[in-house]
């Protein structure tokens, strides 16, 4: 499907960029237009590959240029009374072509975490396409006030789009990473998962045909009603037939046999792999409320039979008989399988999350209030003896 992405803040803008380079790379065509918004200039210049007139600067008159530094409600401020410079960007998008607009956003920080709520907002009212959101959750090692930013945005933003879809930091940082490096390598995971999955509905002139295709509106449907979503992913190689369409390995006569039960159990191995691995927010899948199987790779290693199992083994884990399925034909020497869960509502993640943003919360508010006692007790000698200046 093609859509409109918008990166608001550091994290947002620089997840769109590598959303463009993937798109060329793959020219899987879901990139329609990409725009990044920013307080702080210097992060929009870090960009590579949004072109500069779609990257906006906003806020100039309250920071400067400087970002809102991890203040989040300034950071909704400033994107409500700047909407129009925003906006003056999105009139470049040619709407009518796009599926959906996605709003990306780190959760943790002022920029995105205040912001993308408000655009998503202002977004609903004026068009009638959905609007859904790319939320990332900060690490826990990150600090209270991160935590305590990235859920009061997560409560609004779920609020304000049609579909939250979400990537948790924590469960994906590696132990001894740098934070940049590891940055780097978590934006490729993220891309990768919810480029397959937005490349799926996207099949266009000239590319294989499937048995089933996914179409975008199998996404816009899976995603409709709204909630909290998260994406499962698993890959294995394969080897690509050759011009006349053989597998090099099984070649007809017999062979054909095994090679249609193996695809079959490759893909039904593959479905659980992605159902059961590291999920882009980590749930309980049990409950998810919809879903939808994509299987992506050469068509020779696809087969109806596979996603059929697999999408039955996804409702009875699942619990939902709201799961679709269907292929994406890739001429790439691998078989992915890329499950979208929506409107999970097991999500030990979230609740551990608003904990600890309480604690931050609560420990903030009794800091703040003690404040002025102890400045006082500090500057003012025991005795008072002496007289300030004036
Ligand atoms: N996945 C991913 N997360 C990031 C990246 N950069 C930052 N984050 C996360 O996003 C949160 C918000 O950081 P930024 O996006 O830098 O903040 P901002 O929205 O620009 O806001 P301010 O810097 O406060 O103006 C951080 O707490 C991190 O959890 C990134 O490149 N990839």
């Amino acid at each position: 499907m093609k859509l409109a992405m918008i990166g608001f803040g550091q994290a947002g803008g620089k997840i769109v960029d590598r959303f463009v380079d993937y798109d060329e790379r793959t020219q899987s065509g879901i990139v329609r237009s990409a725009i990044a918004v920013n307080t702080a200039k210097a992060d929009l210049m870090g960009l590579e590959n949004i072109q500069n007139e779609n990257r906006v600067l906003i806020g100039q008159s309250r920071v400067k240029g400087h970002g809102v530094g991890a203040d989040n409600e300034l950071g909704a401020e400033i994107a409500e009374e700047d909407i129009d410079e925003v906006q003056g960007a999105i009139d470049s998008i040619p709407t009518h072509e796009i599926d959906a607009f996605l709003v990306v956003a780190g959760m943790g920080g002022g920029t995105g975490s205040g912001g993308a709520p408000v655009l998503a907002k202002h977004l609903k009212r004026i068009y009638t396409i959905p609007v859904y959101g790319l939320g990332v959750l900060p690490g826990s090692d990150e600090g209270g006030i991160y935590t305590l930013n990235a859920a009061r945005s997560f409560q609004t933003f779920v609020r304000e789009v049609d579909n939250l879809l979400v990537f948790d930091n924590d469960s994906w940082r590696q132990a001894g990473e740098s934070v940049e490096g590891g940055y780097e390598e978590i934006n490729e995971e993220i891309v990768r998962r919810f480029g397959v999955l937005f490349g799926a509905g996207e099949v266009g002139q000239g590319d294989e045909v499937g048995e089933s295709v996914v179409d975008s509106s199998e996404i816009i449907n899976t995603l409709a009603g709204g909630g909290i979503s998260t994406v499962g992913y698993a890959t294995e190689e394969v080897e690509l037939s050759d011009d006349s369409g053989l597998l090099s390995r099984f070649t007809g006569g017999d062979d054909e046999q095994v090679d249609t039960a193996h695809t079959t159990n490759r893909i039904t191995s593959l479905v659980r792999k992605a159902a059961l691995g590291r999920l882009t927010l980590p749930c309980e899948i049990e409950g998810a409320e919809r879903a939808l199987l994509v299987m992506a790779g050469p068509t020779e290693h696809l087969n109806r039979k596979g996603i059929e199992r697999g999408r039955k083994w996804l409702e009875e884990q699942t619990g939902s008989m709201e799961v679709r399925g269907g292929d994406y034909p890739l001429r790439e020497p691998q078989v992915a399988s890329c499950i979208l869960l929506s409107g999970v509502n097991n999500v030990p993640r979230i609740k551990e999350l608003q904990q600890v943003a309480i604690e931050a919360q609560d420990n903030i508010e009794a800091i703040r209030e003690e404040s002025e006692d102890n400045l006082q007790n500090l500057v003012e000698d025991d005795e008072d003896e002496l007289e300030p200046l004036f």
